[in-house]
């Protein structure tokens, strides 16, 4: 049977392992780490609490392919996710901004989207053709609102001024002339998989042609002994760091142990101070979180910090406006393309970039059936 190597047992490395599985190959999945499901793990802790121990998870597409992909493993449980931006003030705010952070950030009453919008466009700078985040958040928010949401929590985030990051990664956040306060307005489908996302990744990678090897770290001389490689490792690292280190950023999470309170609020709390933290999540909000009834609750707090600060454990690609991390990467893709009859590059940090989870889902899917289709194998319909 042909043999393929899947490097990392995260989102990239389960959907090739599983697609490749079910048209006929055999797979070996290896992770350094000692657990399935990569940043997405998660675990009940003595509180009986859910926590994704590498931060929130939470899943939300606009690609029904990619929900029916994962909907063979797991039900889900519905939830819209909302957040809260702790104001200089004490008060807290609806984030993304919309009427009400408004009202509150201004202290003002505005009856309908026409005020809003009104409010907006006296606080714009025009700017025509932004270049970075801080003239992309400035030309449609304008100065005071860009330096009380923004500034700090990105230079906190990413260590950059706004001038120097990408307008792409705070583009990530809407804005709303409207009250809907929802983080990922334009997603039609949102939720939570039903038994947590280590019980997914544990169903996807039950497969008879699927080996798993925890603890097990990648060893180029490994791939002799397979047709092909899957690698989501770091790609600098893959390559000795030839060309220079990519930049990432990590985060370590601090969490604490407190009484269960008034547990109506957003499930996640940013910080807009510049203090070290960059928001807290309190997991019992989530659906199905609360395994167990308890008196006590974890709250987990993000300080980010560079990877090398942490284990090197890589969370974030750096996407910088003057492109540098970009045309770095860039030299590793050609480095890759010498090598993609054997190998090719998968997930975040194999392709350095910023993808949501749908997104390395639906890639990996694509990619997965288009090396199928090149080698004649009949694939499912694909996802778009
Ligand atoms: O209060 C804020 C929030 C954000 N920014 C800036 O925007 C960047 C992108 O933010 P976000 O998409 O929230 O970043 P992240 O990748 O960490 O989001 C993931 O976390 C959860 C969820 O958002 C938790 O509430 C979700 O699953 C993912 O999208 C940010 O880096 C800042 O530069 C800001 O300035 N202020």
């Amino acid at each position: 049977m042909r043999s393929v190597l899947v490097v990392g047992a995260g989102f990239a490395g389960a959907v090739f392992a599983r697609t490749l599985a079910e048209a006929g190959y055999h797979i070996t999945v290896i992770d350094k780490r000692h657990h399935i499901a990569g940043n997405a793990y998660d675990e009940v802790d003595a509180t009986g609490t859910r926590v994704h121990v590498y931060g929130p998870h939470l899943f939300h597409t606009s690609n029904m392919g990619v929900v029916k992909w994962l909907s063979r493993f797991t039900e889900w449980l519905p939830y819209r996710h909302f957040v809260d931006a702790l104001l200089p003030s004490g008060q807290l705010a609806p984030l993304p901004i919309n009427k009400t952070t408004l009202e509150r950030f201004f202290n003002v009453s505005l009856d309908g989207e026409g005020s809003v919008n009104n409010l907006l466009a006296a606080q714009a700078v025009g700017i025509s053709n932004p270049a970075n985040a801080a003239e992309y958040l400035n030309s449609r928010l304008g100065r005071e609102l860009t330096d009380t949401f923004f500034r700090p929590y990105t230079k906190k985030m990413w260590d950059l001024d706004l001038e120097d990051l990408d307008a792409s990664v705070v583009k990530r956040i809407p804005l709303r002339a409207d009250d809907n306060r929802d983080y990922f307005p334009d997603d039609t489908f949102q939720g939570l998989p039903a038994d947590g996302y280590t019980e997914l990744f544990r169903r996807i990678f039950d497969h008879p042609s699927i080996e798993v090897h925890l603890n097990e770290s990648f060893d180029r001389s490994r791939e002799q002994f397979y047709d092909y490689t899957f690698n989501s490792m770091p790609i600098d690292e893959y390559f000795g760091f030839c060309e220079g280190d990519l930049p990432y950023r990590s985060i370590k999470f601090h969490t604490r142990i407190q009484d269960v309170g008034d547990e109506t609020g957003a499930s996640v709390l940013n910080f807009t101070d510049s203090g070290p933290y960059t928001r807290e999540t309190y997991w019992r909000r989530l659906p199905g979180h609360a395994v167990k009834p308890s008196s006590v609750q974890p709250v987990t707090r993000e300080e980010p910090c560079d990877y090398r600060d942490n284990n090197f454990e890589r969370y974030y690609p750096v996407k910088r406006s003057d492109g540098a991390s970009t045309l770095l990467y860039d030299k590793y893709k050609a480095l890759a393309m010498e090598i993609e009859g054997r190998t090719a590059f998968i997930g975040r940090c194999g392709t350095y970039q910023y993808l949501d989870m749908h997104q390395v889902i639906n890639q990996s899917l694509q990619k997965a059936n288009k090396w199928l289709m090149e080698r004649g194998e009949k694939v499912e319909a694909n996802v778009n």
